[in-house]
């Protein structure tokens, strides 16, 4: 058995010892996406196309990598994804995430898609936001936001990129379609114990969202935006935050790879929301580049999943801490002292001049 160590120096390395270890249908669930996967790999891509640009002595000292996020701290700007069935990658499933997250100081995502109970996870500590896909059954989707509430889930992110389900295609060749027997949605469960199938809704539209808001007082953020007029929209409709996301690939394939939709974003909400971004986030180098184009936090799914795999919650810790190192390295080759230092002119690539920022963003800006 490999120590986590000599299990990862780097993600990459965390994610080839998770793949000797998990049964080959529930490595290709977690590692998959819809359709040829162009998104999945986009994600990842569009990182190694933009360019540091560093200064130099600006005496950063020791940094701190604390962030402010919906007015509470948080230890760096590195949060866990929402990503479904942890119980698949370890026994201890979504409390041994939720531990991770708690011991490094960050915000867990709780998966509406969760194999342990809300409860469960919360009683690991730490700060936790819950992750909704809106149900057709406004009564059950109440019930479930009341659920989170009581658990003490401090801000709801309502995942609207999946009015249908992607099409996987490698779940497909597995035959992969449900939880083995013993897993279930424990947050899917109704009054009588029955565990409900999570629905995606294609009837989803804006006034759901007004709906939300009338329901619950918690923090509401939107999970999968990518053009900018749906971002003013959303600043119109009074959410609290937004997440670019593209679910990793896993629903369209083919859409924008995240950190090319992020200047528009950035540039259509003008400072008014919070704007996190997920997908392909792999390096302390892109939490930098990402936060330099204007993003608050990044999310990491699928790296957390490899180090749950590889060691439960000391895994998932691993792979926390070695983005924290890695961030805190970059900031300081790059003469940032902090997260509030770092600005685009930082970045050079395709769209964006060193010294100048974005000097193009997404169609329909
Ligand atoms: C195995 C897996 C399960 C996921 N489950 C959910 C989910 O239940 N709800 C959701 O909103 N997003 C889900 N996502 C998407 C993640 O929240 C996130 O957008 C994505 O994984 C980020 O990309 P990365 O894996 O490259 O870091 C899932 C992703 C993966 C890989
Ligand atoms: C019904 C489970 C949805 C999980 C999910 O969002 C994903 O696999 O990407």
């Amino acid at each position: 058995m490999l120590t986590l160590d000599e299990a990862g120096l780097n993600l990459a390395d965390v994610a080839a010892e998770a793949r000797r270890r998990l049964e080959p249908a529930h490595w290709d669930f977690f590692a998959g996406g819809a359709g040829g996967e162009r998104t999945v790999r986009a994600n990842e891509a569009a990182y190694t196309r933009r360019w540091v640009v560093p200064r130099v002595l600006r005496g950063t000292g020791e940094r701190d990598l604390r962030i402010c996020l919906l007015g509470e701290p948080v230890s760096m700007p590195v949060l866990v994804a929402p990503t479904a069935f942890h119980r698949l990658a370890h026994p201890d499933g979504e409390v041994a995430t939720a531990r991770a997250a708690a011991e490094a100081g960050t915000v867990m995502v709780v998966s509406m898609a969760a194999t342990r109970g809300v409860e469960e996870i919360a009683a690991a500590g730490g700060r936790l936001w819950f992750q909704l896909y809106p149900q057709p059954d406004l009564e059950f989707t109440a019930a479930v936001v009341r659920r989170a509430e009581a658990a003490g889930c401090r801000a709801l992110v309502v995942t609207v990129d999946s009015p249908v389900f992607g099409r996987r295609e490698r779940d497909l060749r597995h035959g992969f379609v449900d939880l083995p027997p013993g897993l279930a949605c424990e947050n899917m469960r109704d009054t009588d114990g029955r565990v409900r199938t999570i629905e995606m809704d294609a009837g989803l539209g804006w006034e759901r969202i007004a709906w939300l808001r009338g329901i619950t007082s918690l923090p509401i953020l939107l999970k999968g935006v990518l053009h900018p007029a749906d971002a003013r929209l959303a600043v119109a409709h009074g959410v609290d935050g937004l997440l670019v996301s593209n679910h990793g690939g896993r629903q369209l394939d083919g859409a924008l790879a995240t950190l090319d939709a992020l200047p528009g974003i950035v540039a259509a909400v003008g400072g008014r929301l919070p704007v996190l971004v997920d997908g392909g986030v792999r390096r302390g180098t892109d939490v930098l580049v990402a936060l330099a184009l204007g993003a608050t936090a990044v999310l990491v799914g699928r790296p957390v999943l490899w180090g749950l795999a590889v060691g439960g919650a000391a895994g998932v810790r691993h792979v926390l801490d070695l983005l924290r190192a890695d961030l805190d390295r970059a900031l300081a080759l790059a003469g940032a002292a902090r997260p509030a230092d770092l600005g685009p002119d930082l970045v050079a690539g395709p769209d964006l001049v060193a010294g100048c920022g974005p000097v193009a963003t997404v169609v329909g800006a």
